[in-house]
């Protein structure tokens, strides 16, 4: 590489601080259910969130998301009605011990976080005809999940909570807020400043589920193909960044 090109190229690249921050970030973020404080979330924070969710990439930048926040106690109540209907449900899914399992989990903080938001996608914000959406219509929703994360990294990186809720009959969700016939429920979140960060997911913790081994996630050239002998050195580097990652470092 020339020296321009080299100093080009450093210029693109975060400061190695900054890059650890992303990281960290990353790797920080979690799903919170039972940690959240009362506290009220100040108005510029909740707008930088607001505006790192709608700088998503989107289809065609359709952007087809909206932003319901929801403070009103009594919205709050009838989303936790809906929720708990649907939670009585789903705990009858698992069997014997996995069900008792279940029950014991708190699986959303509705009426313990200050602020909740509804991430909605309209079908229909850019016409009939989307570039990039012409043959996979679910693009819109895709893209829609792409704010959803922006907004929970950018709400970790602030120090706030967030909490996805998908418990919920949608068609509730829809006569509860409102909602168009062309617009869908992505997400609804729980927002507010937390006592902590778990280290690792709640799920993991409580014995649910534990994290895959990156591994076995990747494949090459095809669905589940295996590596070739030059493969392995990269398999190993993968490996180790997996373990320093668990360990809340970077490789
Ligand atoms: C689309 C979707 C939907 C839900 C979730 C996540 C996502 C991506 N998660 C959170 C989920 O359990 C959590 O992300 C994983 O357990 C991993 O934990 P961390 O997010 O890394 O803390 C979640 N958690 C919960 O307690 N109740 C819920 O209804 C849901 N729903």
């Amino acid at each position: 590489m020339t020296e321009t090109a080299a100093a080009r190229q450093s210029e693109m690249t975060l400061s190695d601080q900054d890059r650890r921050g992303l990281y960290r970030t990353i790797l920080g973020r979690r799903d919170v259910r039972g940690q959240f404080l009362p506290d009220a979330i100040d108005d510029g924070v909740l707008a930088r969130i607001l505006v790192a969710a709608h700088h998503a990439p989107s289809v065609g930048f359709m952007q087809p998301w909206s932003f319901i926040i929801i403070r009103s106690p009594e919205q709050r109540a009838r989303v936790k009605a809906a929720f708990d209907r649907a939670n009585t449900e789903a705990a009858l899914m698992f069997d014997g011990e996995r069900a008792e399992k279940y029950r014991a989990l708190k699986l959303e903080g509705i009426l313990d976080a200050p602020v909740n938001l509804c991430i909605t996608c309209d079908r229909d914000r850019a016409g009939p005809v989307v570039l990039g959406r012409t043959h996979m219509a679910e693009m819109d929703l895709y893209s829609t999940v792409c704010a959803v994360e922006n907004l929970w990294l950018a709400a970790r990186a602030e120090g706030l909570g967030v909490g996805w809720v998908s418990i919920i009959e949608p068609a509730a969700l829809r006569t509860i807020l409102d909602l168009p016939e062309r617009v869908v429920p992505v997400a609804y979140l729980c927002l507010g400043k937390v006592s902590h960060f778990l280290a690792q997911p709640e799920l993991e913790n409580k014995g649910w589920r534990k994290r895959l081994p990156l591994e076995e996630l990747v494949a090459f050239d095809r669905f589940n193909g295996p590596g070739g002998a030059g493969d392995e050195a990269f398999i190993e580097r993968m490996r180790q960044a997996q373990q320093a990652a668990e360990k809340g470092e970077l490789a």
